[in-house]
């Protein structure tokens, strides 16, 4: 196969740049800043893993609720409970998630974690198709608003698209912010 269309050899590259890491503090700038016109609205994070950016001083400066993605299967989506910052407990592929007292939420905005992405909103993720299932479920039901969060290093030439691919609205990195056309704000004086 192409090695450019090879997927896993796609994922192997993004993870070997995710290493390096980068800024934290003007990622989580920028996006506090892709956040903004999102107040209010209930907003899904993530709890990093293994050189993943970190979304949480977004996710704890975002004006209304705050959820964390649970693993329930195989080939299912993704289920997301409330987190106030109570301890989490251990999930499937080393994730962590409020337990199961915690309510149900349904999103309108994701913060997506990337294995790796590109100018044109494509994601890769480890290839689960968690969260391609999981936008899909949720946009068939009310807009939705995926941003994708990655560092910079981890952006990769034009990825091949899959039907069931979901398409980001936006991809913030600690030096670059991609968004849609309408998208409605983005770090200052860098315009999508
Ligand atoms: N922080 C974080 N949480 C997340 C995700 C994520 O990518 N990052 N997910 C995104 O879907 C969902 C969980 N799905 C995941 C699927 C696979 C692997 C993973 O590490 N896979 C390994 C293969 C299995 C193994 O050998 O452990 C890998 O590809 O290296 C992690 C999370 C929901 N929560
Ligand atoms: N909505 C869907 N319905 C059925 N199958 C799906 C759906 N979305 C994705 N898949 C399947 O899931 C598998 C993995 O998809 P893909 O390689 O795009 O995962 P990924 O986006 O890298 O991973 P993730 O979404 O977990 O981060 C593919 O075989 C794909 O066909």
């Amino acid at each position: 196969m192409d090695p450019a269309l090879d997927k896993g050899a796609l994922r192997a590259r993004a993870l070997a740049a995710r290493a390096a890491q980068g800024d934290g503090a003007a990622l989580s700038a920028n996006l506090r800043a892709a956040l903004a016109p999102w107040a209010g609205k209930a907003l899904a994070g993530y709890w990093p893993m293994r050189g993943e950016a970190d979304p949480r001083p977004a996710m704890a400066a975002h004006d209304g609720p705050v959820c964390l993605p649970v693993v329930t299967g195989r080939a299912v989506p993704l289920l997301f409970r409330r987190w106030q910052g109570e301890a989490l407990v251990p999930g499937a592929f080393g994730t962590a998630h409020p337990d199961d007292s915690m309510p149900q939420i349904i999103p309108e905005v994701l913060i997506v974690p990337l294995v790796g992405f590109d100018s044109a909103l494509n994601r890769l993720g480890y290839g689960g198709g968690y969260y391609d299932r999981t936008l899909q479920l949720l946009r068939a039901a009310r807009p939705t608003v995926a941003i994708g969060l990655a560092w910079a290093a981890q952006q990769l030439p034009a990825l091949p698209v899959e039907p069931t691919d979901q398409p980001l609205d936006a991809v913030v990195t600690e030096r670059d912010f991609f968004a849609r056309a309408g998208f409605p704000a983005g770090p200052a004086g860098q315009p999508g």
